[in-house]
Order: structure tokens, then sequence, then C-alpha cells
């Protein structure tokens, strides 16, 4: 968007959702100025005859400047509503590439989302020389071809170039993906345990990873800030009495209800991430008023996606900005829960994520002799070290040790 525009929500059918539309709308910079909703979904103009036209009238009174719909719309549907509103219309798919596109940072997420664009593009090819120029370098932004196509042969033309570029796209991607998995097998084989924070966007992930590691990532009160994985180091270390060992965590990009399925290739490394995760944590924001919706959304996008979120730790967040009441409740319906306040303190969180830790390997008493002392030198960043306790024949530890030690030390075990 040039500047801001004014935009009218609408949205028809069962799943409504215009708070959430509204704040995706601002995320993009536009300036919400009316709403319409109808229970029923209109298949030739997505609102019924009688409601696009109130819509033309609100939307002249408001001084709207483009419509929003709450659903991805063909391009007849779009048609249809654009005539009768007298206005442009965006629908919730190109929203949401929008804003990804705005949020893009790195050359793969871009490429994703170049991917996306297109994939949305191509059934509603009319004369494609914006986005053309724009390969080339131009300044074009707009999705939807504004020219008219000069006929059947360029339309296919266009088509036959927007198929090529996907095919370019995919394959590039393709290659970046698989030199990411051998990174992360490549870390995966030595490396520590390894944490996902995955949840619906705007739930604070990156706000957790921060005040896990320490790290400085862009947080911002908007939805799609992340846009890339990214994975940090925490440190373990000894706290009261305990010596806790290193763990890896990765942020990732945020879920969203009717997820645009062109975008399913931007969602790819977060993907990867859970499923290679020792321990998945379920980021969700609880004062959401619509917290358990958007904790199913996540479930039900990683389960479809074969990520194991059966052990994972569900983490509800912003509880500093829950009413006593409201609090109440969500003990009562979650009280298995971690719940904490990421811009106070995550420690309820990391001290679950060494439970998770410490319930997939083994916990050992060993006793290591004086002579062979290095040995307890290694454990440390590693192994979670319950007691240590000096005596005359050597040091006994209660150890958790990582699986690829276990035979190493097995030879100190203690009866
Ligand atoms: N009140 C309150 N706000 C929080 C808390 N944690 C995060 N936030 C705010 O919530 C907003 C989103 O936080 P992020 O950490 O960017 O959320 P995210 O899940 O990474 O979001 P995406 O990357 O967009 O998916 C920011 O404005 C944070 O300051 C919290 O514990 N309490
Ligand atoms: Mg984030």
């Amino acid at each position: 968007m040039n500047g801001i525009s004014r935009a009218i929500l609408v949205a028809a059918g069962e799943d409504r959702h215009l708070d959430e539309l509204g704040r995706l709308a601002a995320t993009l910079g536009l300036e919400v100025c009316g709403r319409l909703e109808q229970p029923r979904r209109d298949g030739a103009g997505y609102l019924g005859r009688g409601k696009r036209r109130e819509l033309g009238r609100r939307a002249s009174e408001l001084g709207a400047q483009v419509v929003v719909t709450d659903d991805e719309l063909t391009a007849s549907q779009a048609r249809v509503l654009e005539r009768d509103a007298g206005l442009p219309v965006m629908d919730r798919t190109e929203l949401i590439i929008k804003i990804f596109e705005s949020h893009a940072r790195d050359a793969a997420s871009k490429l994703q989302v170049e991917l996306a664009e297109l994939e949305y593009l191509l059934p509603r090819t009319r004369g494609m020389w914006t986005h053309l120029e724009r390969q080339e370098g131009g300044g074009g932004r707009g999705l939807r071809g504004a020219t008219r196509g000069p006929g059947e042969q360029q339309l296919e033309y266009d088509r036959r170039m927007i198929r090529d570029r996907i095919r370019t796209i995919r394959r590039k991607l393709k290659d970046e993906r698989a030199s990411r998995r051998v990174r992360s097998s490549r870390l995966k084989k030595s490396g520590p345990p390894a944490v996902a924070l995955v949840g619906y966007t705007n739930a604070g992930k990156t706000t957790i990873l921060n005040s896990l590691s320490g790290a400085g990532r862009s947080v911002r009160d908007w939805l799609f800030e992340t846009l890339e994985t990214s994975t940090r180091l925490v440190e373990g270390g000894r706290e009261d009495g305990v010596v806790r060992p290193d763990f890896v965590v990765t942020d990732t990009v945020g879920f969203i209800r009717k997820l645009p399925t062109q975008l399913v290739e931007s969602f790819a490394g977060t993907l990867q991430a859970a499923r290679e995760a020792d321990v998945v944590v379920i980021c969700a924001d609880a004062s959401s008023p619509e917290l358990a919706e958007e904790i199913d959304v996540v479930r039900e996008t990683l389960v479809a996606s074969g990520v194991d979120a059966e052990d994972a730790i569900l983490c509800l967040n912003k509880l500093d900005a829950v009413p006593e009441e409201a609090k109440r409740e969500i003990e009562r319906r979650y009280p298995q829960a971690v719940k904490i306040s990421a811009l106070k303190s995550t420690d309820p969180l990391k001290q679950s994520i060494y439970r998770s830790i410490a319930s997939l390997r083994p916990r050992m008493r060993i006793l290591i002799p004086h002579s062979d002392y290095s040995e307890v030198a290694g454990l440390y960043g590693t192994a979670e070290i319950h007691s240590s306790e000096n005596t005359a024949e050597g040091v006994i530890m209660d150890v958790t040790l990582p699986e690829e030690k276990r035979e190493r030390y097995a030879r100190y075990t203690l009866g």
C-alpha cells in the first residue's frame, strides 16, 4: 500500500473473525473505517446481492478506498464484489501475502513469498505486465496485474512465464532446504538438545526466545513479525545446587487460522524445526479472547504436518494482561500448562524445559574416581548434575546424561 488507505472489512459465512482481520489490515498500514458481515456466504459475490449494495453505499459514506474480505475469493467473486462496491477488493490471502512480503528479510523468505504471490496470481492472470516489470527490477507492487491483456495468446504467454518462474523458485528452495537439513543434522548428532517455540502469530515466541537466550531479535505488536526461524544457545550452569545442561532454542514463524495454502512453503522451516526438536513448546497468548481456538489451530497444523505434539509443553504467555477472573478460568481449563509473562520472567518455562529434557534421558548415580577427574569436567554443559559429593574414593554424582554419553559413563555406575 502506498500511504494509508481507508479499508472497509467484510466477512461472510460462519467462520468470521473481523477483529483479527482488522489487526492484519492494521499490520499492513491500512486504516479500518467500517465493517460489514453476513452469516451466509454467497457463491457469486461473497456477500449476497442486497449486502453488496449496502457495501457500496457504506463505502462511499465512509470514504473507504479498499474492501478487505475475511476469506480468499475466486477471481469472479472478486470481480462481482468490486463492481458492486465500486472499489478495489483485497482478499485475506492477498493481505497476508503482502504482510509476509513487507516483513521478509532474508533471501529464502523473499523467494517463498514470491512463490506464494505467483501461485495466487496464476488463476487470476489478466495481463501480467506489472509483475514482470518487477522481475526485471521495476517498481510496480500491485498483486493483481492491472492492465487488460491484449488477448488469449498474451494470456497464455503470461501464464507460461509465471509457471517458469514458479519452477525456478521451487528448485532454488529445494536446494536451500537440503542444505538446511544437512546443517541441522550435523548439529543434531553432537549438539545439545533442541527446543522449538511454535505458536499462533503474536503469542510472544520471539520475546520468549530473547528472554531465554539474551538475544535481541525484533519484537513488534503486529502479526507475522518473524518470518525466519532462528536458533540460539541457552547455556546451562549452576542453579540452586543443580548443574543444568545447555540447550538450543528455535524461534519460528507464527501460525494463523485459515492459513493461505500458497504460503505453505513459508512454514517449511518452522515445521522442520518442530519435527526435529526434542522438546516442542506451544506458546499461546493467554489474554486473547480466542485462546482455545488459537491453541487448536496450532495443534492441528502440527499434527497435519506430521509433528508429534502429544508431549509438547503448553506455555500460556502474557498472564500480566489477563484479568483476575479470567486467570481462574485459565487455571481451571489448563492446569498442566506453564503460565508466564515473558516480559517479566521465563524461568517457569525454563524449568519445565529442563524437566522435559531430563525425562528423555537416562538418569544414574555414578562414582568417578579421582584418577579419572577429567571425566567429571566432560559432564558440564551436556549433563544435568542433580548433586555431586566429594568422597575419599572419588566424586559421587547423580546425573541425567545425554543418550550418547550413557555408555561412556556406564562403567562408573553405582548399584
Ligand atoms: N503484556 C504482554 N505482552 C507481551 C508479553 N510477551 C510478549 N508481549 C508482546 O506481544 C507482542 C508480540 O510479541 P512477539 O514476541 O513479537 O510475538 P511472536 O509470537 O514472536 O509474533 P510473530 O513473530 O508475529 O508470530 C509484542 O508487542 C510483545 O511486546 C507478555 O508477557 N505480556
Ligand atoms: Mg516472532
